[in-house]
């Protein structure tokens, strides 16, 4: 059975992997996540999460046993085809929560994974449909810290799931890790919980 590094700072992946019974190390990556010039969200999580992947595998190659794999990932929403990351201050974020009032937005996942033979990379979706928010109830979310380190300035698994209305597609891959695609993708790395 092969070792595990997860490659995240996100304490919500980290969360979900323990949870589904894996044991792992985690090591974080620290790469740019600028979009390219007129990217596509599926092209810009698919790289960002491959980039991690590729960093953490390069900074462990001394440490690293042949059978080592390395996981990360990528979180991005993307409203009326703009794509939202973390918000950077409160203007972002108010900037935001007006796109994502009252409408359907879509959350990307992308999971990465390599080890010394092969990589792979793969999307997982969601659509979250929010309620219509006031400027209190933006102003209120914001002052209780949660949405900075969030993709779309929300955390679905926490108070920001007051606004959510309906989901369709993969919960976990909102919250950052999509458990049955990650369990699958890992299984061809021989890794098992
Ligand atoms: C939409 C949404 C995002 N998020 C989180 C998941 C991710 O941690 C974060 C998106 O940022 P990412 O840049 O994908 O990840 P990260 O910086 O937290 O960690 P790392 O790059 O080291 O793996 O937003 C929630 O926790 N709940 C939600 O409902």
């Amino acid at each position: 059975m092969s070792e595990l590094i997860l490659a995240s700072q996100s304490p919500r992946r980290a969360e979900l992997l323990s949870t589904m019974g894996y044991r792992f190390t985690v090591i974080t990556a620290d790469i740019d996540e600028s979009p390219l010039p007129d990217e596509l969200p599926e092209h810009l999580v698919l790289r960002l999460a491959s980039s991690k992947a590729d960093a953490v595998w390069q900074t462990s190659l001394p440490s690293i046993t042949t059978d080592t794999a390395v996981l990360a990932a990528d979180t991005i929403v993307v409203a009326n085809q703009t794509i939202l990351g973390k918000p950077k201050h409160f203007a972002d974020f108010t900037r935001m929560m007006r796109l994502l009032s009252g409408s359907t937005h879509t959350v990307m996942t992308a999971i990465a994974c390599r080890n010394s033979a092969m990589s792979e990379a793969q999307v997982v979706t969601a659509d979250v449909q929010f309620c219509t928010l006031t400027e209190r109830d933006i102003a209120r979310y914001w002052d209780t810290g949660e949405p900075k380190d969030k993709a779309g300035g929300y955390g679905i698994q926490a108070r920001g799931g007051q606004f959510v209305q309906q989901v369709h597609g993969s919960y976990s891959a909102i919250v950052g890790l999509p458990m049955v695609e990650t369990k699958l993708m890992l299984q061809k790395f021989g890794v098992y919980a």
